[in-house]
Order: structure tokens, then sequence, then C-alpha cells
């Protein structure tokens, strides 16, 4: 499987996340190329991972035999639209698109009748800690394995049967690495204000989310029973967590997720 030759087009955040991954799980570099409508990031992604890069979108499908759709989805059409024109042959391809909000359909608009995976993965892929939600359409068994086999490195897949749960993974894993960085952001501040050192206030923040992650990963409890272990009667804990509690954090939590699926259905609408 690793012979196929994948071609990210737009080497931002998640391309690069992606491209880690791969090359960390032994895919070989020398398969693997990113294009990019400037430089910099491109000398960075060859000089990390010794994969192949180029300035020419087209040039890069033309090469491949798997298309990595790594764009903004506000740029997506035109990108796609380009690639038709320079690059027909690639209609035959298997594309794989990462973006959020586009339905297959406005792929099919663009580039015809095309074999594509919507695929939604995250940002903790770079460590090889990342969930990726895949919806095929028009994909064989091989090519859906090939795509399985491409994000195994990104640390754990979830293969979907309808196309609206790929917005029910945004909400869950794709934008959730952002909410987990924001309460941490929050705990860091008012540990600083407690007087320690911002070095030190992230690592006490962040090896404490390591571990209570690792605890429910590890264990058959579930995350209100590992709550219940920390908090005493009458204690410490029990104050800050109805604190949060009286404040509505599950309502807020509800809907912040809500409010992620919603711009992706409007991102739909408006593409
Ligand atoms: N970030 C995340 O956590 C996640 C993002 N996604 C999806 O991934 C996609 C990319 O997002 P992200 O990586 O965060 O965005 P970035 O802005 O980091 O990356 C987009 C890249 O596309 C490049 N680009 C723009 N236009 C073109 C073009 N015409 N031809 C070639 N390259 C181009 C940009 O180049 P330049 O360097 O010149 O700006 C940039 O490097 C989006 O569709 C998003 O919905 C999905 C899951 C999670
Ligand atoms: O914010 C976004 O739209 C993208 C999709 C999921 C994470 N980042």
């Amino acid at each position: 499987m690793n012979d196929n030759r994948v071609a990210f087009i737009g080497a931002g955040n998640m391309a690069r996340c992606v491209i880690a991954a791969m090359v960390k799980a032994g895919y070989p570099a020398e398969n693997i190329m990113a294009a990019n409508r400037s430089q910099p990031k491109l000398t960075e992604l060859a000089k990390d991972y010794g994969i192949a890069t180029t300035l020419d979108n087209a040039a890069a499908a033309d090469w491949a035999d798997v298309i990595v759709l790594a764009v903004k989805p506000q740029m997506m059409q035109d990108v796609c639209s380009a690639l038709l024109e320079q690059a027909p042959q690639c209609q035959d391809k298997m594309f794989v698109t990462l973006a959020a909000g586009l339905p297959v359909a406005h792929y099919e608009n663009w580039l015809g009748n095309i074999k594509l995976v919507r695929a939604m993965p995250n940002t903790p892929s770079l460590v090889a800690l990342g969930v990726t939600g895949l919806f095929p359409s028009r994909c064989s068994n091989y090519e859906k394995a090939f795509v399985d086999h491409m994000f195994q490195g990104t640390g754990m897949t979830v293969w979907l049967n309808e196309e609206h749960e790929i917005n029910h993974i945004i909400a869950v894993t794709g934008s959730s690495p952002a909410y987990f960085f924001y309460f941490m952001q929050s705990m860091q501040q008012k540990a600083e204000q407690l007087g320690f050192s911002a070095e030190q206030a992230k690592a006490m923040v962040a090896q404490t989310a390591l571990g209570a992650a690792t605890m429910a990963l590890q264990s058959d409890l579930s995350f209100a029973q590992l709550r219940a272990q920390v908090t005493s009667k009458g204690g410490t804990t029990h104050e800050a967590v109805s604190t949060f509690a009286n404040n509505g954090l599950e309502e807020m939590v509800a809907k912040a997720m809500q409010a992620a699926i919603d711009r992706a259905q409007a991102m739909a609408k408006s593409i």
C-alpha cells in the first residue's frame, strides 16, 4: 500500500499534521509530495520530513495516485477548478479532502463523479494521538483500506456511514483540541496569577491533562466516576466542580459543539 503516491494540495497546519503522522508511521517520504501557493511551509516540510514539494498544484496532481485537498474551504472551488483545467486526468484519481463543511456534492460539481473520501483529522495527529473521521463516496474496498492505512498514523480512524456525521465529528474531535487548549489556557492564566511561572504553569496543566486523559483511556470507569474519585466530600474539588456546574458548564459545552455543527452546515450553503 505504501506504493501509492500521495500529493497534498495546500501545505498548512492540517496537511503538516497528516504528513507527520504518515512519515512517522513509516510511509515512504519519497511517495509524498506537498504543493502550496507559497514557498515557506514547503521548505519546512521538506526539511522536517524529507518529502518532495512544488509550487505547482497541477504538477503534484499529475504525479500522484491520491490527491489530498488541504486548502481552506473558501479556496476549494478555485483550487478544484484549476486542477480540472490544468490536470484533467486527475478526475480518474482518488481524492481525499480535509475541508470542513463542504459536502461530496460540491466536489462532484467541481470535479465530476470522483472517488472521494471526506476526512476530518485533528491536530493531535501530529503526535499520533489524533482522531480522524472518514466518509467514503464511490470508493472500492481497496481504496477505503488505503485511506484507512494512510490515516492510521494519525492515531485512531472512525468510518462514518452517513455524510452528515462528518459535521458531528468536527464538533467532537476536529475542533475540540481547541476547546481543551482554551480550558488549559484559562487554567494557566490563573496558575500564573497564583505565582507560578508561565513555563511551570503550562507544564503542570498539560501534564495533568495528559494524566487525566491517559487514566480515562486505560480505565473502564466513566468520566463521572473518575471525577468522583477526585472529589472528596466537603473538600476542595467539590467547590471547584460545583462552580463549573452552577455556571452551566454542561450547557455551555453542548451549545459550543452545536455551534460548530451549525457553522459546518452553514458553510455548505454559503460555498
Ligand atoms: N486546522 C485544523 O485543526 C483542521 C483543519 N481541517 C481542514 O483542513 C483544511 C486546511 O486547514 P489548515 O491546514 O488549518 O489551514 P492553513 O491555512 O494552515 O493551510 C492552508 C494552506 O493552503 C495553502 N493554499 C491556499 N490557497 C492555495 C492554492 N490556491 N494552492 C495551493 N495552496 C494553497 C495556504 O498557503 P499559504 O501558506 O501561502 O497561506 C496554506 O498553506 C481546511 O479545509 C480545514 O477545514 C480539518 C480538520 C482540522
Ligand atoms: O475550524 C475549522 O473550521 C477547522 C475544521 C476543524 C478544525 N478546524
